[in-house]
């Protein structure tokens, strides 16, 4: 979390220029004394940021027109940062970002847009059965997280309701780390993974109704820390809107951000070059590509190089893989998959 802010009012009023003969217009873009805070949701064009350990509410100040700022970034803070009630300060700059998790434009929404910033996990939640895992989604959200430079993790629920094996053997070939979980009697199988895999990172969940995504959120924030990430729990003003993405902290650190609308990726904006890129065991197969080759056509060099074995035992199956991430890039939402589920 950022460090305690450096000032106080005083410093506000009375602080010198200190270039004096700079024109002090130039200096106010930097705001040197804005405190740094992490955006925990966004609602309406207000942003619930976290200082320190109190909840500031505040609006993006104009010389930023329209620049994004989402759940996950670092930003800076002027006005009135005390968080009390009916207080909102103004969100002044946006720090420099680790990774950016967007979606392209699609049918459903014409704007690219920016879903979080500096995560650097992607944990899809899939149920083994109930409602049935969509493979086509889960192959999205790992080009989607493989793009943004996030470390995917599959979690699979409901594994009383059915053996994980087959799911696992279609990503076997990809080497995704995976934890299988269950609701017992006794809680949650699993959810010590799912923690310890969690603890100090910053995770985007991802997963359909129903898949017990909410279980497990609940069962890793306890009430009180999943209070914090909400804007109501301070406002006391309606409810959390629930297409927007929410940052949760973590009791032994770390974040998740849960984000409930969330339903797919759009991926057009994703290079193909970077897929491919993903598998640098067949990357010497391509050098009888013809130019720009998306490796998914009927003149790529890969299906021969790999029938002749160059690529091991293992080859078949990672070009295969290949393909399918490259294909899960076409289409706008997870329409490839079974109609099941609802739509936000
Ligand atoms: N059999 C079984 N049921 C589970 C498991 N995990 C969750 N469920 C049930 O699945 C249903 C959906 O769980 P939720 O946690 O609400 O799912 P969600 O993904 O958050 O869905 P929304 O709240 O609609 O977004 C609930 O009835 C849960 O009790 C599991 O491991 N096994
Ligand atoms: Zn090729």
């Amino acid at each position: 979390m950022p460090s305690r802010r450096e000032y106080d009012e005083r410093d506000i009023r009375v602080r010198p220029n200190p270039k004096g003969s700079r024109p002090r217009t130039k200096d106010r873009p930097a705001h040197k004394d804005a405190v740094i805070g992490f955006v925990t949701t966004v609602d309406r064009g207000r942003w619930t940021v976290l200082v320190d350990d109190h909840v500031v509410h505040a609006m993006r100040a104009r010389e930023l027109g329209r620049t994004s700022i989402v759940v996950g970034d670092r930003v800076g803070l002027v006005g009135d940062t005390s968080g009390a009630e009916g207080s909102l300060a103004r969100i002044v700059r946006v720090e420099k970002r680790t990774s950016v998790l967007r979606r392209t434009a699609d049918d459903t929404d014409p704007v690219e847009r920016m879903l979080v910033a500096n995560a650097d996990q992607l944990v899809i939640v899939t149920a083994l059965a109930d409602p049935e895992p969509r493979p086509r989604m889960v192959d999205r959200c790992l080009v989607a997280a493989y793009d943004a430079g996030m470390d995917p993790l599959l979690v699979l629920t409901k594994s009383d309701l059915k053996d994980p094996a087959d799911f696992l053997g279609s990503y076997a070939p990809l080497d995704v780390r995976h934890i299988v979980t269950s609701v017992s009697d006794d809680g949650i199988d699993g959810v010590e993974q799912v923690r310890a895999a969690l603890n100090g990172r910053l995770s985007v969940l991802v997963g359909h109704s129903g898949v017990g995504k909410s279980t497990l959120v609940n069962e890793l924030v306890p009430g009180t820390y999943r209070a914090t990430g909400h804007v109501n729990a301070v406002t006391g003003r309606g409810r959390h809107t629930s297409s927007s993405a929410v940052a949760l902290p973590l009791p032994d650190g770390g974040w998740v951000i849960d984000t409930p609308g969330v339903r797919s990726f759009g991926l057009a904006h994703v290079d193909p070059g970077r897929i491919a890129a993903l598998f640098p065991d067949l990357a010497p197969g391509t050098k009888d590509c013809p130019r720009g080759c998306t490796h998914d056509e009927p003149e790529c060099g890969l299906d021969a190089w790999v029938a002749d074995g160059h690529a091991g035992t293992a080859g078949p199956s990672r070009l295969e893989s290949l393909r399918r991430l490259l294909r899960s890039r076409s289409g706008d939402t997870d329409r490839g998959d079974s109609d099941r589920g609802n739509t936000e």
